[in-house]
């Protein structure tokens, strides 16, 4: 299959995406006396022609406002961003850029072939209907209404719509939210075949597997701020260490917390009942402390993983809706 975008090189050689400064804040909610919300907080990022990133934060981190300013969706407070050293909404409507977003967008009671024909008759120059059916895998489903389509399939035709101006951006936020594991498996098999074709691809996403699983490369975020930028094995070095854990006799947990906390390389010690969860550098030391001075029983050393690498990086995001269950089917 061939496709006509020429993403490997921008017209220019400025990069796909770049971010100088960026800030963006709202007004405190009517009638609340809190501050403003800073969503994005001084945010420097390049991604280059090609590459297939990945935003990676909890609920609230700042990566639906980044995109929005990617898209020209909404104007920065400050500081800059360019799209093949365009300002995003030129880009957006030359066909440089376009967006796979969660929801809105399609008629219930027109089929899928109809949907894809009518946006693209909104186009000057579109691709061939047809190819972008197949492109997304909707060729089987071609025919039935959208109201008939699956949540998943229904992504598949956002994809599609997006693929219409042959953009050498896309970018999707959240785009596999709410869909089973096999229905995101099958929408990532259907990216990757796009996106091996050179495009450049920006994605949200809550699920560190499938950061994992599709990008090149993960920016995480949270706070509005950038914590960690690199490929899945330089985030994981980022934090490396190891997590050692035990259990303590009754009543003496506070005081061996203290302890622990101002021992060298430790950087993390959780309470959990009557265990500890300890993550540092040197997980020998913090053993024989547990062991032999603390009457720590039921010793655990685990092996930092990229969910370790995430919760050191962002603080502990787990109530804050990252998905960090593995998921071994998307990880292929
Ligand atoms: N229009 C708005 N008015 C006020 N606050 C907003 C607005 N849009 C976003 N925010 C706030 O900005 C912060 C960042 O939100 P944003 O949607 O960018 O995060 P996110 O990382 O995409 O989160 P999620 O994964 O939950 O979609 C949040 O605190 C959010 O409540």
């Amino acid at each position: 299959m061939t496709t006509s975008h020429s993403s490997t090189a921008g017209a220019s050689g400025a990069p796909a995406v770049e971010l100088r400064s960026l800030v963006k804040t709202f007004p405190p909610r009517r009638g609340s006396h809190d501050s403003e919300v800073r969503a994005v907080d001084g945010v420097d990022l390049r991604i280059e022609p090609g590459e297939v990133v990945a935003f990676l934060g909890p609920n609230g981190a700042g990566k639906t406002t980044t995109l929005d300013m990617v898209l020209g969706l909404t104007d920065p407070t400050s500081g800059s961003a360019e799209v093949f050293g365009r300002r995003p909404r030129q880009a957006v409507v030359t066909g440089s850029v376009s967006a796979v977003l969660q929801t809105g967008g399609l008629l219930r009671d027109l089929t899928v072939r109809e949907t894809v024909r009518m946006i693209a008759s909104t186009y000057a120059v579109s691709s061939p209907v047809d190819e972008v059916i197949d492109r997304a895998g909707l060729r089987s489903l071609a025919d039935r209404r959208v109201s008939k389509c699956s949540g998943g399939e229904q992504q598949r035709l956002r994809f599609a719509l997006a693929l219409l101006p042959d953009p050498r951006l896309l970018v999707l936020d959240e785009p596999t939210a709410g869909m089973d594991v096999s229905a995101r498996r099958d929408f990532w098999d259907t990216m990757h075949a796009d996106a091996s074709a050179g495009r450049t691809v920006v994605f949200a996403t809550h699920y560190l597997e499938e950061a994992d699983a599709f990008a090149d490369r993960i920016v995480l975020i949270a706070g509005g701020r950038i914590v960690a930028d690199g490929t899945t094995a330089e985030i994981r070095a980022q934090a490396s260490g190891r997590t050692v854990s035990a259990t303590l006799p009754p009543g003496s947990v506070a005081e061996s917390v203290a302890r622990l906390r101002v021992v060298d390389g430790v950087r993390d010690v959780e309470e959990r009942g009557s265990r500890v969860v300890v993550t540092a550098a040197d997980s020998d030391a913090v053993a024989r402390l547990l062991l032999l001075d603390l009457g720590g029983t039921d010793l655990e050393i685990v092996t930092a993983g990229l969910e370790q690498a995430f919760m050191t990086l962002t603080g502990d995001s787990r109530d804050a809706g990252v998905v960090l269950a593995h998921d071994e089917e998307l990880a292929r």
